[in-house]
């Protein structure tokens, strides 16, 4: 076979920018081992074409996922499809590090891959080509707008002072929980309290003071939570827990615990040490309960009457209430 000027130079052109481009090129027979290796490969793994020619590529590389490549790599081979992973899937293939300046915060290259099946003269599929694209720049810039709305999502749905659900949010969870239960049945309980005399906080050792005792309480609060507790600032220095899952009873055990130890705590604002004491309404769901709106205004009762009764102090609402 012989051919003229022009082809000799455009294959050679070719092989140029095969060695050249930015973009990974590697070719691999029916074995997995490696029979074209370009510049952009060598760039980024330091090895060079001559040393990896014949080479096996999961022996060569070790970390690669081989069942799962193999699986993929079979696929284009027997059906002669192409097949692609998106960094999205997995975040590379081949573990390259980051250089890029703007970028430069990723620890290694986001890479989107193409398999491709490459014909014989007589059409077989003997090889395929690995094609390895750099998109590490849109990888970034997508996983920080997902990030950055995450926080907002988080900041829009929280309490900047107690790092609680905010009212808005909170009340969402309340509604959630009410057609669960409506549906479910389990029993779902609503925990209000408030902080006793906190206006005299206020008023003895000022307002930033009074805003630390909200911190405080939060934080114990926070302590005290599981995970599926939903606990939100219902209003200044009021707050309410829904503990799904949970009894009256139960949710009673919780309630003594938390103004037990809020009593027993102290703060230490400047000079001083304050404590405080907290007043706590419970309301489990009832069948005669219509709505959310309902649970809430009894659980509301149930707290005005911890109040009435003293202070410090829990009630289960009940047609009749109980003060503990
Ligand atoms: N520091 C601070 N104070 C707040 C905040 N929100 C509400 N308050 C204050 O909380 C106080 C609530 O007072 P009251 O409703 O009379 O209740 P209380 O003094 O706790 O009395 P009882 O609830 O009956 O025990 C008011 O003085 C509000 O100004 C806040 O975010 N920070």
């Amino acid at each position: 076979m012989t051919y003229d000027k022009s082809t000799m130079n455009e294959l050679h052109w070719l092989i140029d920018m095969v060695q050249t481009i930015e973009v990974g090129l590697v070719v691999l027979d029916r074995n997995y081992d490696i029979q074209l290796w370009n510049g952009f490969m060598e760039n980024h793994s330091g090895i060079s074409p001559n040393s990896i020619k014949g080479a096996n590529l999961f022996e060569q590389f070790e970390y690669l996922p081989a069942t799962w490549l193999k699986q993929k790599m079979e696929s284009v081979f027997l059906l002669k499809n192409r097949a692609f992973i998106s960094w999205e899937q997995r975040p590379y293939v081949f573990k390259f590090n980051n250089y890029r300046p703007i970028t430069g915060r990723a620890d290694f290259m986001y890479q989107n891959v193409t398999l491709l099946p490459l014909s014989s003269l007589t059409g077989q599929i003997t090889h395929i080509s690995m094609i390895i694209y750099d998109v590490t720049d849109v990888a970034i810039n997508r996983l920080q707008l997902k990030a950055a709305n995450e926080r907002l999502e988080h900041l829009s749905q929280t309490d900047g002072l107690s790092q609680l659900h905010n009212r808005r949010h909170w009340q969402q969870c309340m509604q959630h929980e009410f057609d669960r239960h409506s549906r479910y049945g389990s029993p779902t309980t609503l925990v209000m309290f408030d902080i006793d005399h906190f206006k005299r906080i206020n008023d003895t050792y000022g307002h930033i003071a009074g805003d630390k005792v909200i911190q405080h309480v939060s934080h114990i609060l926070r302590q005290s939570l599981r995970e599926t507790d939903c606990a939100g600032r219902y209003g200044g220095e009021e707050f309410s827990v829904i503990l799904s899952n949970t009894s009256a009873e139960d949710a009673l055990k919780f309630a003594e615990r938390y103004r037990e130890k809020i009593a027993a705590s102290q703060m230490r604002y400047e000079n001083a040490k304050i404590s405080v004491t907290v007043s706590i309404g419970i309301c489990e769901i009832l069948p005669e309960f219509d709505n959310s709106a309902q649970w809430l205004a009894s659980v509301d009762s149930a707290l005005y009457l911890a109040k009435q009764a003293g202070r410090n102090r829990c009630v289960i609402y009940r047609p009749r209430a109980e003060i503990h």
